[in-house]
């Protein structure tokens, strides 16, 4: 019986002609902390959105926080709901671009999904939504609107929304890429205290120096296929293909030890 809180096996996605995911098996244990890298449109994104079906893979198996899905298979729209609902109450998302209400103040923001789709109470959703508030360091801000925050407070706002369901799993698709880098470290921060908390994450990122300090484990993918995966400390020190390699030497050059050899004669470089 496996311990994993996410398993893929054989997920495969195309969006017309054009295959992004071509065969994904990946597992997430309970509490790790799995950092997808890996380049642009190697199809990491897609492979977070299927994780909690915002996609709908083509083909394979997905098994979320013991919601099982077989993909590509036709089934009546209750029950297809009815799975989706679930699937979304046990997992959080954390996106780029915040996607907060506009029109609702910090606090509203996040105690909109348990009033909603938890029913829970006013007073105990408040208390919920202050105490979540925080916990990202953002207590004050409980009655400003996102317009008048800062981009890394928006962001540590819809960390806290995503807590607010009480995920059993956050994911998040690179949560600093459309902040100034400045304000990087502050949402940094936020994950490495969740990460400390033992919450199950899986994190689509290029903080490489974030990667090593916050990852259990790192799965590297290019061209809609896992290509590496390895602990930090391997994975940066001794990274065994030359694709990864290459993506180090060029998102981080401090990333990679110069000592690193390059691709050895007879070995497999995908
Ligand atoms: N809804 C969509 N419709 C059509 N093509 C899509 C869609 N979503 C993603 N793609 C394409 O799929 C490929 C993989 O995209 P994806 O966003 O998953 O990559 P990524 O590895 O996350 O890239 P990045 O690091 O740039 O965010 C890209 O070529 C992208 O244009």
């Amino acid at each position: 019986m496996t311990t994993a809180t996410i398993e893929l096996t054989g997920i495969r996605k195309a969006f017309g002609d054009l295959e992004v995911l071509r065969g994904v098996d990946l597992s997430v244990e309970r509490g790790e902390v799995v950092v997808l890298m890996g380049p642009s449109g190697s199809g990491k994104t897609t492979l977070v959105r299927c994780m909690n079906l915002l996609e709908e893979p083509d083909a394979g198996h997905v098994r979320i926080c013991g919601c099982a899905f077989q993909c590509g298979v036709r089934r009546d729209r209750r029950g297809r709901a009815r799975l989706m609902q679930q699937v979304r109450q046990r997992t959080g998302m954390v996106f780029q671009q915040f996607n907060l209400f506009p029109h609702m103040t910090a606090l509203e923001n996040v105690i909109e999904g348990p009033r909603q789709v938890r029913r829970l109470p006013g007073a105990e959703a408040v208390s919920l939504g202050e105490r979540l508030l925080d916990r990202v360091g953002l207590a004050d801000k409980r009655d400003v609107y996102p317009s008048r925050l800062s981009g890394g407070q928006k962001q540590r706002v819809a960390i806290a929304r995503a807590l607010a369901m009480e995920p059993q799993v956050v994911l998040f698709d690179e949560p600093t890429s459309a902040l100034d880098p400045e304000l990087h470290a502050e949402v940094l921060q936020v994950i490495r205290e969740l990460a400390a908390d033992g919450m199950t994450m899986v994190i689509v990122t290029h903080e490489t120096h974030f990667a090593r300090d916050v990852a259990d484990r790192i799965v590297f993918m290019d061209g809609g296929v896992v290509v590496e995966e390895a602990a930090p400390e391997t994975f940066f020190t001794t990274p065994a293909k030359e694709r990864v390699r290459s993506f180090l030497r060029l998102v981080d050059h401090s990333a990679l030890p110069t000592d690193v050899p390059a691709a050895q004669v007879g070995e497999e470089v995908i």
